[in-house]
């Protein structure tokens, strides 16, 4: 039997700019992505028949159904597995657990089948599963599809937190007031220290924290604690929430803040992180 395990980072929008709307109701996106080195985990088993498990801390909720993005993921396959799903991360968080979960198991089932191809109907997953399949520093714009590498970043240390609440997508791009703002640069940073790169994100944004901040107002409270750490340069909200990061300059810094905010906030999910 082969077993083959794969992390499943949290994705972290350091900027998500809205720049415009199609047809169809998908936005566009321009966005600046990286991945944290918390996250779930998949293990992947060649198996005479298809089998789904979670486990794990965050599990509860969690489908257990053909509607979980791993079980969709799998589907793409032609080889039946046993799948074992280990849910760290909550869901509905706007740090992409289920399409890094999908993302692991397509990654997975290569590893396992041979195939070198991605398998056909990837992008209907999920919006986020094409960059989670890249899992390093990363361009995405259109709705998601169209993803670049970005090397010569530093690597940055945060503190994420999330209150506890889960906060559905679909009704934070449909409370969004302006879907026509402006991109990043033509040019994003490249060959910089961390100062200057974390300089560099404050005057970027993410335009979904507005329309989530309506939507849930506990956010304001997350933002507000993060930014009020001790040494975090910049507080901001990933992909459409409930999830907030703050960063730091060390690891030492985003370690004890975040110990600091687990004794304010013992209900949270708060985890340090190092992203790249
Ligand atoms: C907001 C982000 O997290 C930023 O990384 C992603 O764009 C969302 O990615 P995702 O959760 O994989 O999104 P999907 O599952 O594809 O879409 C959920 C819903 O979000 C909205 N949606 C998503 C992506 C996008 N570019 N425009 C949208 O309007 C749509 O209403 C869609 O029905
Ligand atoms: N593997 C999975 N893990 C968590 N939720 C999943 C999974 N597969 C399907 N779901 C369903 O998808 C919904 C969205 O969960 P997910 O954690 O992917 O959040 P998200 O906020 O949409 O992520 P993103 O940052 O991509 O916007 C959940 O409420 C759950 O019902």
């Amino acid at each position: 039997m082969t077993i083959t395990k794969v992390f499943a980072p949290a994705k972290v929008n350091l900027t998500l700019h809205v720049t415009g709307q199609r047809k169809d109701g998908y936005h566009l996106l321009d966005s600046l992505v990286m991945f944290a080195d918390v996250g779930d985990r998949v293990t992947v088993m060649s198996a005479p028949k298809p089998l789904f498990e979670v486990t794990g801390p965050r599990a509860t909720g969690v489908p257990t159904d053909d509607t979980n993005l791993v079980v969709r993921a799998a589907a793409l396959f032609d080889i039946p597995a046993h799948i074992i799903l280990s849910k760290y991360l909550p869901a509905s968080a706007g740090i992409g657990g289920g399409s890094s979960d999908a993302a692991a198991t397509i990654l997975a089932l290569s590893e396992i089948t041979g195939d070198t191809c991605l398998p056909e109907g990837v992008t209907d997953l999920g919006a986020d599963v094409r960059v989670c399949l890249m899992r390093q520093a990363a361009r995405m714009r259109g709705i998601g599809e169209d993803v670049i590498p970005c090397p010569g970043l530093p690597p940055l240390f945060a503190v994420l937190a999330n209150p506890g609440i889960e906060v559905p997508t679909p009704a934070v791009f449909k409370a969004l007031a302006n879907k026509a703002n402006p991109p990043m640069p033509k040019r994003l940073p490249h060959g910089i220290k961390t100062r200057e790169f974390i300089d560099w994100l404050a005057s970027q944004r993410n335009d979904l924290e507005p329309p989530a901040l309506s939507t849930a107002p506990v956010i304001a409270d997350v933002l507000q604690a993060l930014a009020s750490l001790p040494e975090a340069r910049l507080a901001r909200m990933s992909g459409s929430g409930a999830t907030c990061f703050a960063l730091f300059e060390t690891d030492k810094a985003a370690k004890g803040a975040a110990q600091l905010l687990s004794d304010q906030q013992p209900a949270w999910w708060i985890e340090p992180a190092r992203l790249s």
